[in-house]
């Protein structure tokens, strides 16, 4: 599946393609020039959680990579703190159970880095949504074909990408040469038409996925669910398929809270890094 050319703000989320920029790691720190709908993140910091969540029941959903955690050369060299399995554990109490942790990574994956979470969660980008106790909500995630599996990996092979091989997907690195994006969105574009797959664009990274589940659906299925409901949503991210989660929350009530530098088109509010987010949420 091929997205609305990036410049259709209504539909720009976390799917590509259109325009084929050549900025290197194009939303690692900043938006392409030719996405004039995107605002510049000097957003205001969000009230205190607490004032928020007397206010009003919250319900909070947090992305992982570039939020919970930084942003390091690979997908195994992220640093996580030891104990934040249980911070999560608390700040899920705090909350009266209405946190999710909403992924791009497995699920498997998120917790080989984190340890075995309590709270409920959503990996593969949001294809297979866990309550706090694992139980599956909603339907099993897709995979994707084998033989496209193996063309996604000769061509990693062919043209010096880092594969990372997903459970539901597949991802083409490029952090360690920039320069290789516009290949890769070229190679993507093309398999998505052949295929009829879904592609997403990341911090120097293209993914492959048969799953049309995003960081959206996932929202809106942890709020059906009686724990969430009526609660008001904030989702915390840095990436371009964060934006999914955050226009889910605005359109359920709450609001985005946008991290790092990276333009956002969907937030209400703006942190600086994943230690301003653990700062805020108190972990
Ligand atoms: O939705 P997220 O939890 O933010 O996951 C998005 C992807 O994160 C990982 O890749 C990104 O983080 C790596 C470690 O910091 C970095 O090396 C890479 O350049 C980033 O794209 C992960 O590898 C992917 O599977 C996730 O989908």
């Amino acid at each position: 599946m091929i997205a609305a050319p990036i410049g259709a703000p209504e539909a720009f989320g976390s799917q590509i393609l259109g325009v084929l920029a050549e900025l290197p790691c194009l939303t690692d720190a900043s938006i392409a020039l030719d996405r004039p709908f995107m605002v510049s993140n000097s957003l205001p910091p969000p009230p205190a959680l607490d004032t928020l969540n007397e206010e009003q029941s919250i319900a909070l959903f947090l992305d992982f990579d570039g939020t919970l955690v930084d942003i390091a050369d690979t997908p195994d060299s992220i640093e996580v703190p030891g104990d934040l399995s249980q911070r999560l554990g608390s700040l899920h109490e705090r909350l009266e159970g209405r946190l999710a942790v909403v992924s791009g990574r497995a699920l498997a994956d998120l917790e080989k880095h984190t340890g075995e979470l309590s709270v409920a969660r959503a990996g593969s980008h949001g294809s297979d949504c866990r309550d706090a106790g694992g139980a599956a909500i909603g339907a099993e995630p897709k995979d994707l074909a084998k033989d496209t599996r193996d063309s996604i990996a000769e061509f990693a092979e062919a043209h010096g990408f880092s594969l990372e091989v997903k459970t539901h997907g597949a991802a083409l690195h490029y952090r360690s040469d920039p320069t290789l994006e516009h290949k890769g969105l070229q190679f993507a574009q093309a398999l998505a038409e052949e295929r009829g797959i879904i592609v997403k664009q990341g911090k120097c990274v293209i993914e492959f996925v048969a799953d049309e589940a995003n960081k959206a659906s996932a929202v809106r299925a942890f709020m059906e669910t009686t724990l969430f409901a009526g609660s008001t949503p904030v989702f915390i991210g840095d990436d371009v398929t964060d934006e999914d989660g955050m226009r889910a929350a605005n359109e359920l009530g709450g609001f985005g809270i946008a991290v790092g530098d990276r333009p956002s088109e969907n937030a209400r509010y703006g942190l600086a890094s994943p230690a301003a987010v653990h700062h805020w949420l108190q972990l």
